[in-house]
């Protein structure tokens, strides 16, 4: 069965210590026997026996071993135990350890439409508790069905040692058992694969709650919140118990049957006996591991739910494991050029699911240069700059750095080469300093404070009661929407990159704020192409160029003067900016 063989390939390295554990559970299993083979001859020979009175008279000796031959055999059995579930607990911990960090990697490797589909909360489900239950199915499912089956084997395979026809009623039940745990393993199976969807919703809502809280507060709408994850909650657990009850409605047959053993035992053994077929030593052999029998039927109901459960987290496991990125790295890690920082759209069109979102857009900006995006809201900007450190691929066209298609460049290289400040501003939980170095964390202080010098930040972080210490991020001091972007404006200048994109980065800052910004994007020490999204006039007005952007297609180009005089877009922000008509007369007067 694949899933058994993807274990299998994912033991690798703890495989030989696995079957040294399944080995030992086959062989301190089998030991079971040995108990009530030593209690028949204790009987037999010293008890129920013809010759038990002289035997006890004279054969003392054998008594006492076969006595300590019985509590040998259980401390063995117990030591053997003890050390085979440290060989399972050690093999399925160090292939929980390898899965997780191979899918940590896949996860990292993936491109953004994965993300776009995934949500955080499912993933976090896949990489805690579905991993979990893969090792829980190596430690103990696997485990307890080779125990329960050799000790099932090694009693079927005594009792027809002593007693064939015996045997043969006993295992009457078997059939029945197998037929009823086959039934309750078809009809939960689906409920278990809707359960691990149930959980990954309340996961994805807790995950999105915890993430979004200010938002909640904001809007006052923690009850709706509550209500939301309550709904989701008792859903959770009204799966959990419908799939829980399942069981109880094989519950009783199966007990019934596992009872039966011993009832079956007890008349025709009963039986057999007083026909002096069967000796007491050997009845009481019987007696004695029935249960090896009785116990595996009754534990069958707790396997298939187990089963059932890895194999719904295990679907969930394989969809990370084998997703593939589209945008992948075709070409291996190269030693690092430096570009020159040439970008050119040739007729590219992109399209996310069907809607197009940008449309034959064309355009060349040599290295050095600074171009402005604007366009209202939706237009596709964004979108654009992310085709160019292939966050996503083209549709149609191409997107050259250096005149080379994107698609062609080394992943690495080309993202080695470009320094991005999102819109969305991330930071991590780690010091300002670890945040503004992260592209480089031997950068040296030095360094830091200059970069966050150049993003007008480091006058705020000076002033903070641990400085670059300072740890932000989720667990760390709030900062503001404007001190967050200066920040990620660091971040993505100490990368020194010849091609540097800030997607709407400095719309959070004041406007003296921002004009140092610009200066000191003006005067980079490092030659860069600079990309920038902006809504402000102030802030594209210095652009080399600037390109509006309306439903994905370019309506405008040119620099601040030749926009402003075609009337179009540009100069209507321009006008909507400066309040009108005041301002109206000096562009006038300037034309
Ligand atoms: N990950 C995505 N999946 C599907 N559609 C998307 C995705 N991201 C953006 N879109 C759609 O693509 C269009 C362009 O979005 P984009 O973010 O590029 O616009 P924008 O001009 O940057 O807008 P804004 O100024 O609001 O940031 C929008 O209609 C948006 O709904």
């Amino acid at each position: 069965m694949f899933q058994f063989k993807w274990l299998w390939h994912n033991l690798k390295g703890d495989r030989v210590r696995y079957i040294f554990a399944l080995c030992l559970s086959v062989a301190g299993c089998s030991l079971t026997i040995i108990n009530p083979y030593l209690s028949q001859r204790i009987v037999d020979e010293f008890i129920a026996g013809p010759d038990a009175a002289r035997n006890l008279a004279d054969g003392r000796g054998l008594l006492i071993a076969l006595g300590l031959g019985m509590i040998g055999f259980s401390l063995l059995r117990t030591g053997l135990a003890y050390f085979t579930t440290m060989l399972y607990e050690r093999a399925s911990q160090n292939m929980l350890y390898r899965v997780r960090i191979f899918l940590y990697n896949k996860i990292q490797g993936q491109d953004m439409r994965y993300y776009d589909r995934n949500r955080t909360g499912d993933l976090m489900t896949k990489m805690t508790g579905d991993l979990d239950m893969v090792r829980h199915t190596l430690s103990w499912i696997i485990k307890t069905i080779i125990e329960s089956l050799t000790v099932f084997l090694a009693a079927v395979v005594y009792f027809f040692y002593i007693d064939v026809e015996l045997t043969l009623w006993l295992l009457i039940l078997s059939p029945p058992i197998f037929l009823v745990a086959f039934i309750f393993a078809r009809r939960v199976r689906p409920m278990y694969v809707d359960l691990r969807e149930r959980l990954s919703q309340l996961n994805t809502i807790t995950q999105e709650n915890i993430a979004g809280n200010r938002v909640v507060k904001a809007f006052a709408r923690e009850e709706y919140e509550i209500e939301k994850f309550t709904d989701k909650s008792v859903n959770y657990s009204k799966a959990n118990k419908a799939a829980a009850l399942v069981w109880l409605d094989y519950f009783p047959y199966l007990e019934i049957f596992s009872q039966g053993f011993t009832v079956i035992l007890m008349v025709a053994g009963g039986l057999y006996v007083m026909d002096g077929r069967l000796t007491f030593g050997e009845f009481a052999a019987f007696t004695a591991l029935i249960w090896g029998l009785s116990n595996p039927m009754r534990s069958i109901g707790i396997i298939i739910n187990d089963i059932q459960r890895f194999f719904a987290s295990l679907t969930k496991i394989m969809d990370v494991y084998y997703a593939e990125p589209d945008i992948v790295n075709a070409h291996g890690d190269r030693a690092k050029r430096r570009y020159q920082g040439r970008i050119q759209f040739e007729n590219v069109s992109f399209k996310y699911d069907s809607a197009t979102v940008l449309d034959n857009v064309s355009f060349i900006v040599e290295p050095g240069e600074t171009i402005a995006i604007m366009g209202a809201t939706g237009s596709g900007k964004t979108t654009l700059i992310n085709l160019i450190p292939r966050f996503y691929d083209v549709t149609k066209g191409c997107v050259l750095v250096d005149g080379t298609d994107v698609r062609k460049l080394a992943l690495n290289e080309l993202r080695g080469n470009i320094g991005v400040a999102t819109q969305d501003v991330l930071l991590f939980s780690d010091t300002i300093d670890g945040n503004i170095a992260y592209g480089d964390p031997d950068m040296p202080e030095e360094d830091v404070v200059e970069f966050a010098r150049l993003a007008a930040a480091h006058n705020f972080i000076e002033k903070m009661p641990e400085g670059y210490d300072t740890i932000v991020g989720e667990r760390g001091v709030g900062l503001s929407g404007g001190q967050k972007q200066r920040i990620a404006l660091a971040r993505a200048l100490a990368v020194q990159p010849p091609i540097l994109i800030l997607d709407d980065t400095t719309s959070a800052v004041d406007l003296e704020t921002e004009e140092h910004i610009q200066k000191s994007l003006r005067e980079l020490e490092f030659p860069c192409t600079k990309i920038i999204i902006a809504q402000r006039v102030s802030t594209t007005a210095e652009a080399d160029r600037i390109l509006i952007l309306d439903g994905g297609k370019i309506v405008e180009e040119g620099t601040h003067a030749e926009l402003l005089k075609k009337r179009g877009y540009y100069y209507d922000v321009f006008m909507l900016q400066n309040e009108g008509i005041g301002r109206e007369a000096k562009v006038s007067g300037q034309e």
